[in-house]
């Protein structure tokens, strides 16, 4: 059913559909910068907002769009077929400008796409065979207004259907996972790259295509008037304004700041720029997330909540009974052979070698402890074996494979998962749309993914949290979403890191006996770094040690932890008392 945002919408489309008949030539001049911005605004969003990634060169293919359509349509070109190539050649640049921009991260690829941003200028005034220099390229005489206005319509009604698609869609998904963290969607068997490369490739297009569409509606461009900084910024500004990664943000600030540029522009243009300062200004003050997130607004206006949304709407289906069994198809496995391999890892970051030579096999169904003094290299082993980091010397093999040969999305659908030490859980996604994620992602059941994540959270205990935002849950409960998220990805190898700490002496009973069941019922194999040893002791088939990142020890819990060595450099004597009477309670 539709929502007030959505026949809002239906009806300002509607209504802008009319005013080209029924209003002042003016009021459509308005209505088509409106439009124009809300294409541009929409589709920066799906980058710059959904992904997190800020893309300061959007402007850069709004120029490319109206080139081409100049260059294309004034040699003789349909004007269809301009359209057409203006679209295809932007985001074939984009998909190639992309290999390098996103190399880079954070500011570094914001400062890398606004470097592009003159350097096009410079291009289009210096292609003088091609662009005609400072002149400016004339398009044919044509009576252009009506069509540009409904062309620039149907542009600003397609990029937000396809922001709502895009919202709902597992493809919007994987977006959202990697504005959140980009790392650990790989960890969960997403191929980021390809994701980056469509989204930058498909807003560049959108741009190109307003570009073109102002180009054909104008007559006339030249460098200054279609790659001026302004017409790079002002969509973002705009964008930031309403509440950039928020299926109605753009539309909102296009709304609010473009009418106000309009009026200003009647006034006195020179205040044009000067109020994309002060909306950056105001935005970073008072409103870091945009209008739409400002707490103030939103304890007055309740209404406004709707145009919050930016995902999936709330869960509506009830948590199902939390089972006895993993509710996680079982791999067909022969117990008993070797699964992991690591021979002579060694690993440094600099001059600091953190893992020497290290040495053990891991058998299929084993569950083996990993403990160590603090620093001891525990968690820079499990990030070499996920693929995270590559070792400087020596071999992990996982079912014969080279991990190092893998890519980290490859290593997680190949069946290794992983929690992480401080949880990382996708902050502003739900407990259920994190563990759908990683069902989805990992390919473990894409078919079935919402009823799979309900099973999964109800087994491990979260069936009463799932529309809960993971950056609202308690350290525990975002560990045991961890844990739930690698069960998600249906892993041959888990890798648990720390997750027992803090928890009460049930919770930690309940957490050994799932750790059991896992291992068991589904022959996953299991690696488990914890300080809790009467814990460890209690599941652990085997435990290795790790001091000053050499293998120390390996054997059962009892040999390991009566060993001298593993006493002397990790025990002090009371915390073995200690823990012996825990695990033997
Ligand atoms: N990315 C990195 N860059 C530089 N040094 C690092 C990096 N990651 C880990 N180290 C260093 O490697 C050493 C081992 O760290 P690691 O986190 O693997 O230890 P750990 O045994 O897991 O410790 P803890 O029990 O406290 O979690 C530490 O000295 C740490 O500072």
């Amino acid at each position: 059913m539709l929502k007030w945002p959505q026949i809002l919408a239906v009806v300002c489309f509607a209504g802008a559909a009319l005013v080209p008949a029924f209003g002042s030539p003016y009021l459509a001049t308005v209505f088509f910068f409106l439009l124009m911005s809300l294409v541009l605004a929409q589709s920066w969003n799906w980058v710059g907002g959904d992904m997190g990634y800020i893309n300061l060169a959007h402007g850069v293919h709004f120029g490319l769009g109206a080139y081409a359509l100049s260059i294309l349509f004034s040699h003789g070109v349909p004007l269809f077929l301009s359209f057409v190539a203006a679209a295809l050649i932007s985001a074939a640049v984009a998909s190639l400008l992309a290999y390098p921009l996103f190399r880079m991260r954070g500011h570094y690829f914001a400062f890398g796409t606004l470097a592009i941003v003159p350097l096009a200028e410079l291009l289009a005034y210096n292609l003088r065979r091609l662009t005609k220099g400072a002149d400016g390229i004339s398009l044919p005489p044509v009576n252009a207004q009506l069509t540009s206005y409904y062309i620039a319509l149907s542009l600003a009604g397609l990029a937000v259907l396809l922001s709502i698609a895009l919202s709902r869609s597992s493809f919007g998904l994987a977006l959202r996972c990697i504005r959140n963290d980009e790392e650990v969607s790989e960890a969960i068997g997403l191929r980021t790259f390809p994701v980056k490369v469509k989204t930058l490739a498909a807003n560049s297009a959108f741009a190109a295509l307003a570009g073109a569409t102002y180009a054909f509606q104008l007559g006339f461009i030249d460098p200054p008037s279609v790659f001026g900084l302004s017409v790079a910024l002002a969509p973002i500004v705009m964008a930031l304004f309403g509440g950039s990664g928020l299926l109605w943000g753009p539309a909102v600030g296009v709304l609010l700041l473009g009418s106000a540029q309009q009026i200003l522009l009647v006034q006195v243009s020179a205040y044009q720029v000067a109020l994309y300062g002060c909306a950056i200004l105001l935005i970073g003050r008072f409103m870091p997330g945009g209008v739409l997130r400002s707490e103030w607004l939103r304890r007055r206006a309740r209404w406004l909540h709707a145009l919050l949304e930016s995902k999936k709407p709330a869960l509506a289906t009830p948590a199902p009974e939390a089972t006895e069994h993993p509710p996680v198809k079982s791999h067909h496995i022969a117990r008993g052979s070797v699964l992991l391999r690591c021979e002579g890892v060694t690993m440094a970051f600099g001059g600091n070698t953190v893992l020497r030579n290290v040495n053990f096999t891991v058998r299929q169904g084993e569950i083996l402890g990993l403990v160590g003094p603090n620093g001891s290299g525990k968690t820079t082993l499990f990030n070499c074996i996920s693929g995270i980091y590559r070792p400087k010397s020596g071999q992990i093999t996982f079912d014969g494979m080279d991990v190092a040969s893998l890519r980290r999305d490859e290593a997680a659908r190949l069946g290794i998962a992983r929690t992480y030490q401080i949880p990382r859980p996708f902050a502003d996604m739900t407990v259920i749309e994190n563990i759908e994620a990683a069902v989805i992602f990992s390919g473990s059941d894409a078919a079935g993914a919402g009823e799979s994540a309900l099973r999964i959270a109800a087994y491990v205990g979260l069936g009463g949290r799932l529309s809960v935002r993971a950056d609202a849950l308690s350290t525990q409960e975002r560990k045991i979403l961890e844990f739930a998220r690698a069960l998600a990805c249906r892993p041959r190898l888990l890798l648990v890191d720390e997750v027992a700490s803090g928890l009460t002496p049930v919770e930690l009973q309940r957490f050994i006996l799932m750790l059991r069941q896992i291992r068991d019922e589904l022959g996953v194999t299991i690696i488990w770094i914890e300080h809790i040893l009467g814990a460890l002791s209690q599941a652990a088939d085997r435990v290795i040690v790790l001091e000053l990142g050499s293998l120390i020890a390996d054997g059962s819990a009892n040999e390991v932890f009566s060993n001298d060595r593993v006493r002397r450099s990790y025990l002090p004597s009371a915390v073995v008392a200690l823990e012996t009477k825990t695990c033997c309670k």
